[in-house]
């Protein structure tokens, strides 16, 4: 395959978090739930210890593709319609995780929190020299992030996982979107819209309260 070709349509995918953002500010669920769909492809590229992490990712946007397919589907085509029509409808549970159904608001803090890894990530990648490790890369982001909300052995089972990743300009080559420096390019465009998209739904949640839903 020729050097450049995006085979793994990543370029596609950091674009698409782009055209979440509406002009006034609102996210768009079904460019986001797009967003992640086309990572999850890249993340089972990695390997079988990265499978629990995709499975997870995968239920969640199920969750979140059944809502924007079912009665309620109008009610979410964006996170801030998800927000005023669960909250309206008292449809989101404040004390119990797990409760039945699980909300949409619930369902897409977690994804949203990962949002936040996957930022921290991104950008150690593109700044990061040569000789640095992924593995590295990836648990500083992790323990910044996502690290602070899950338990001990999920913790340790993503640490795992992470110590299989290649060096930083192996994982830019096999990203396959070009030479290592056209990948590191296209980090730098694709990362202010996934911080966009990041700070508008981290205000939408704080604004009704919603980011430490259980
Ligand atoms: C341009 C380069 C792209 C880089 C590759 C990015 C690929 C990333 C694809 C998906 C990211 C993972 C999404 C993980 C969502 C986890 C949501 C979550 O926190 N779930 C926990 C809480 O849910 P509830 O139990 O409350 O319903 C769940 O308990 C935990 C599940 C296990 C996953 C935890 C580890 C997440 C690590 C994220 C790093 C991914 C590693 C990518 C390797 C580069």
């Amino acid at each position: 395959m020729a050097d450049g070709d995006d085979v793994n349509g990543l370029r596609k995918v950091l674009v698409t978090f782009k055209s979440c953002l509406t002009d006034n500010q609102e996210v768009l669920m079904d460019p986001y739930l797009e967003g992640w769909k086309g990572l999850v492809r890249f993340l089972n590229t990695m390997g079988a210890m990265f499978s629990f992490i995709s499975k997870d990712a995968v239920a969640k946007i199920q969750i979140m593709e059944n809502f924007r397919s079912g009665e309620q589907k109008e009610n979410y085509i964006t996170l801030q319609s998800m927000v005023g029509y669960e909250l309206s409808n008292s449809l989101v549970d404040f004390t119990q995780p797990y409760s039945c159904p699980t909300s949409g608001c619930r369902t897409i803090l977690r994804l949203h929190r990962a949002l936040h890894w996957l930022q921290l990530f991104l950008e150690g990648l593109r700044t990061s020299d040569a000789d640095s490790r992924t593995s590295v890369l990836c648990t500083d982001s992790y323990n910044a992030s996502l690290a602070n909300y899950h338990p001990w052995i999920i913790r340790k089972a993503a640490s795992m996982a992470f110590y299989t990743l290649p060096t930083r300009d192996t994982f830019l080559k096999n990203m396959n979107v070009g030479t290592n420096e056209e990948a590191v390019a296209m980090l730098g465009e694709a990362l202010p819209h996934i911080s966009q998209v990041y700070e508008v739904t981290e205000s939408l949640y704080a604004q009704h309260k919603l980011l430490d839903l259980p």
